[in-house]
């Protein structure tokens, strides 16, 4: 599977005439008997991204992407995929967005090739499934039944026959859930490829490495609203402190004197070793403080915020 680089710029449509909207979503909500479960929800997917959807367990994360589909009818909102309406134009939408399988929809018995050809035939001009089953390490596994796939296969097939329609984009909800970490990088590598063969790519997940290392653009939903929308980095430096600095001082240190210093947020200290949390700038002011009362911080340690941070700070999840 060749590497292929990922890019975190902001994308452009083909022919470079800036952003271009492929998906819309504005002021989405849905309730289920009575309980709204999606609330006001706004944002818009460029064409040539990947955008992330990105929430804790029943935030609305696949209700969302259900009314995105034309599963599911908004009770009120806007939804529009290149322009056309999903629930009344669901049969042209389904041409321009491919939509992963949930495992239930397929029968056990029915062979990979013959899952190929099933889903190649609902289409006016698909893929042709043979290079795609190539790419996605699928040709040794034409004969076998889809019940006897692993789960990291099965995962290919599911991408594969998302693709094989030639869809403008694919959404992929939960796609690397009980994987191995082996198995969750190569499919992070499809991604990758999948993008940069031109197809826009909404992924719903809870995985933040996976947020992180692939989407451009994430939307954090939080009990059915958008709690933040920015890039990876651009969330992480929401976290409330963005550095957390560790060490143990050569001699007592009093916790007022570090709480004083500039943008620090909390001080700990537990076996004789302090944690502070702060930015760049509390890095500096330690280091200067410690130096002006003649203490050297043993096991000096810097680790930066993560999207976990972020995300724990925008949800309280
Ligand atoms: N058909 C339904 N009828 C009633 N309630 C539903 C239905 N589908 C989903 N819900 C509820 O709506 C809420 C949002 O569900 P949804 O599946 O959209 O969340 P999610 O963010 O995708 O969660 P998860 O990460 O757990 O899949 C949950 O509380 C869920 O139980």
């Amino acid at each position: 599977m060749p590497n292929t680089p990922v890019t975190h710029t902001t994308p452009t449509a083909a022919g470079g005439s800036g952003p271009h909207p492929i998906i819309e979503v504005q002021s989405l909500t849905k309730s289920y008997a009575g309980r709204t479960v999606v609330d006001g929800v706004s944002f818009v997917v460029e064409e040539g991204e990947i955008f992330g959807i990105l929430g804790p367990n029943g935030a609305g994360k696949t209700t969302t992407v259900e009314c995105i589909e034309g599963l599911r009818v908004p009770d009120t909102g806007r939804i529009r995929v290149a322009g056309l309406d999903p629930v009344a134009e669901h049969a042209a939408v389904t041409r321009i967005l491919g939509a992963q399988l949930q495992e239930s929809e397929l029968q056990a018995k029915l062979t990979v090739r013959e899952a190929l050809e099933l889903y190649a035939a609902f289409y006016p001009s698909p893929a042709d499934w043979r290079p795609l089953a190539e790419r996605l390490g699928l040709t040794e596994r034409l004969a076998t039944r889809f019940g006897r796939l692993s789960g990291g296969q099965k995962q290919r097939l599911f991408i594969a026959l998302a693709l094989i329609g030639r869809p403008r984009v694919v959404v992929l909800d939960e796609l690397t859930t009980g994987l191995d970490p082996r198995a969750r990088r190569d499919t992070w590598e499809l991604i990758e490829e999948i993008r940069t063969g031109g197809v826009t790519v909404l992924l719903v997940t809870h995985f933040m490495e996976e947020a992180q290392r692939l989407c451009d653009r994430i939307a954090v939903i939080d009990r059915g609203r958008v709690a933040a929308l920015d890039t990876p980095a651009g969330l992480i430096g929401r976290a409330a402190s963005s550095t957390t600095i560790s060490f143990t001082p050569s001699s007592p240190l009093e916790h007022a004197v570090l709480a004083a210093l500039p943008q620090v947020g909390s001080v700990q200290s537990k076996d004789g070793r302090i944690t502070l949390s702060g930015t760049d700038e509390t890095v500096n002011a330690v280091v200067t403080l410690l130096a002006r009362h003649h203490i050297t911080a043993h096991q000096l340690r810097v680790a930066d915020a993560t999207l976990d941070d972020a995300f724990l700070d925008l949800t309280g999840a």
